[in-house]
């Protein structure tokens, strides 16, 4: 990608990641990811962290493209996670008497990943580094997404430079500011990566949009997605509603099935839910659908339904892996129903009752469990606990 202006003497150094399947080797991205990096140019030079490693020899030609033969003072490391900092080590070599400027806890991971660094600032909040014209303050943020995390304040043009906060999955396609793009885009990409990369870390996000709220900020650069110049209550409004758990009426419905009675089972439920008056009911299949999808509807809608034949006395694994899922984000708020399928001595229902104690989301209805084929008591029961559902999501 281009280098780009963000204004005279502030640079965008983007690259997008087409190839990479899975981000962290976890969450799909099938429309990829950008990874920025900002460059001030000042009578002192600061670069605002880095690329991920495959794009290193394109960064650094776009460096010397913007600053020729002037060497890079400062690299203000605001996350070190690698697809940010993949490009440290190299600019090190290149500039060996760069100051890395981080806080107390960014060092360590400096050296686990790379290297001793030689020159460092060790910066604090609300500390001030002068480049010249341009000013820049520091505020941790942690947890969001590491501990180590940062954001960097330029005062002059007031720019947040806000690391993994505000970013999004999807490349930049030749548009790059917010204004220059259809935004529908980013609708889901930018809430899936905050549900599956930040979303455990919503009570630290609530506390870093407190801290960020007395800035007067008119550009977010963060280091994945567009950067947000025109629309920024679009991303800032969506932050605060997605870390504070505000949920939509909705159920989401999960199961995994073999031979198909469990998915009639969701099927029941899902018509009488649909009766009853709520429009947002979404089913999946836990085998075809990555939970990175599931989590992010279940961080969107109240309602959570899960249904699990047994299988070798436990859960169904499709199924295991999308409750865990969930658990690992813990998001809050939610209503819960169960139900499942068995042809011995069950494990389905058994299990997914240890996970509504762990989770701890309210119970709308007692689980139900059929013996294969659906029979008339257990449908009058899925009937039972769908009304239940609806009951707590209308008497909202
Ligand atoms: C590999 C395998 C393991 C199973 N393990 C159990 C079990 O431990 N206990 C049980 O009651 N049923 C077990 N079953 C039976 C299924 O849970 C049962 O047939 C159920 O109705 C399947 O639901 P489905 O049609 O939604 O796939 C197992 C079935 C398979 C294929």
């Amino acid at each position: 990608m281009q280098y780009v202006n963000l204004s005279e003497d502030i640079y965008f150094l983007g690259y997008n990641d087409r190839r990479t399947h899975l981000f962290e080797n976890i969450w799909p991205i099938p429309h990829g990811i950008s990874y920025n990096s900002y460059i001030i140019v000042d009578e002192k030079i600061a670069l605002i962290d880095t690329v991920e490693r495959s794009f290193i020899d394109e960064y650094l030609e776009s460096i010397e493209e913007i600053i020729g033969d002037r060497k890079i003072d400062y690299l203000v490391i605001n996350h070190m996670e690698p697809d940010h900092s993949g490009a440290l080590r190299a600019i090190v070599q290149k500039y060996p008497e760069i100051t890395l400027v981080g806080n107390k806890k960014t060092f360590g991971f400096v050296e686990n990943f790379y290297m001793e660094p030689e020159h460092l600032l060790m910066v604090h909040d609300d500390y001030v580094l002068e480049l010249g014209k341009h000013r820049l303050q520091f505020q941790t943020i942690p947890m969001v997404h590491w501990p180590e995390t940062m954001v960097t304040y330029e005062e002059t043009q007031k720019i947040l430079f806000s690391g993994d906060a505000f970013g999004s999955f999807g490349t930049l396609d030749g548009g790059i500011f917010d204004d220059e793009i259809n935004l529908d885009f980013y609708e889901e990409e930018s809430m899936r990566y905050f549900t599956n990369i930040v979303g455990k870390y919503c009570p630290h996000t609530q506390r870093a949009l407190k801290k960020l709220a007395p800035f007067e900020i008119k550009m977010i650069g963060a280091t994945h997605g567009p950067v947000w110049r025109t629309n920024l209550d679009w991303i800032l409004s969506r932050y605060e509603k997605w870390s504070s758990y505000t949920l939509d009426d909705g159920v989401v419905i999960v199961f995994g099935s073999m031979y198909g009675h469990t998915e009639k089972m969701a099927e029941v439920i899902a018509r009488r839910l649909a009766e009853r008056g709520i429009k947002n009911i979404r089913i999946y299949d836990a085998s075809k659908t990555h939970a990175s999808y599931i989590v992010n509807d279940v961080f969107k809608y109240k309602g959570f339904i899960v249904g699990s034949p047994a299988y070798n006395n436990t859960l169904f694994p499709n199924v295991e892996s999308v409750i865990s899922t969930i658990e690992h984000l813990a998001p809050k708020n939610h209503y819960l129903g169960i139900f499942g399928n068995f042809s011995w001595n069950g494990g389905g229902v058994k299990n997914l009752k240890l996970f509504a104690e762990r989770i701890k989301w309210e119970l709308v209805y007692d689980p139900v469990e059929e013996k294969g084929t659906l029979k008339k008591d257990n449908k009058e029961q899925l009937l039972k606990l769908a009304d239940a559902m609806a009951d707590k999501l209308q008497a909202e």
